[in-house]
């Protein structure tokens, strides 16, 4: 089972990259997670490699650009960027994404607004149809740590169960995401597409929000892995 997930992984990022990868790409954004550890291996085979440069999604993607012998750039210095490649929680029929698994979101967003093109790649279990129905409960939302307690709040009112992200057992406390912030996991039971872009707004709304991980009219395309060796690929 697991060697199955891992291989669905590595067939969607490398199918990913060989397709939409093209010479005339200059400028490349990495996304963050297990899935992206395969597109970062094979960005840094890429015969134009030397000509790219790759804008993280934070300290994981970073490690990953540096480790696969990839140039360094970040959002501020290119905000313009040709192609993102970023994995995903959960899919839905719509190119609708839950992220924000590995506490990344909000520089996945950045990354992804900042982007021409956001492909998404992910092995079978995340491609759920409607979000919220994925085995990781809940909507990651990115929270200053003073609004924490309002924004929980908050999100009961809408209708939502959250709980504020734990260290355990690394760290007795919340999860800190690399912007110092804090991340609320927020179930709100399934999700259908078309409310999906709704609910993002509400959320962001609420001050003391930094950023949710719903994804809405960002993903382009998804490559998904499955476990008979195949790929799905999947436009909006
Ligand atoms: O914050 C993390 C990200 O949104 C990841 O891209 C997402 O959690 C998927 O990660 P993985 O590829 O490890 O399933």
């Amino acid at each position: 089972m697991a060697d199955l997930v891992e291989k669905s992984k590595e067939l969607a990022a490398y199918a990913a990259v060989d397709d939409n990868l093209l010479s005339t790409h200059r400028v490349v954004g990495i996304g963050s997670g297990s899935t992206v550890v395969y597109v970062a291996k094979r960005v840094g085979q890429a015969s134009n490699k030397n000509e790219l440069v790759c804008i993280p999604t934070g300290f994981q993607s970073r490690q990953l650009i540096i480790n696969n012998g990839l140039r360094l750039g970040s959002p501020e210095e290119y905000p313009e960027i040709d192609i993102a490649f970023d994995g995903a929680d959960e899919i839905d029929t719509n190119l609708g994404l839950i992220k924000g698994g590995g506490a990344c979101l909000f520089q996945e967003k950045l990354v992804a607004a900042c982007s021409k093109q956001l492909v998404v790649v992910a092995d079978y279990r995340k491609d759920t149809g409607v979000l919220g129905k994925g085995w990781r409960k809940g909507v990651p939302i990115e929270v200053v740590p003073a609004a924490y307690t309002k924004v929980s709040l908050e999100l009961a009112k809408l209708g939502g169960k959250p709980v504020v992200r734990s260290g355990l057992p690394a760290k007795a406390g919340p999860v800190v995401t690399d912007n110092g912030n804090f991340i609320v996991d927020c179930d709100f039971g399934e999700i259908p597409p078309a409310k999906v872009a709704e609910l993002n707004a509400k959320i962001k709304a609420l001050v003391g929000v930094v950023e949710t991980g719903l994804f809405v009219g960002l993903a382009a395309q998804a490559y998904i892995g499955n476990a008979d060796g195949t790929i799905t690929k999947k436009t909006v």
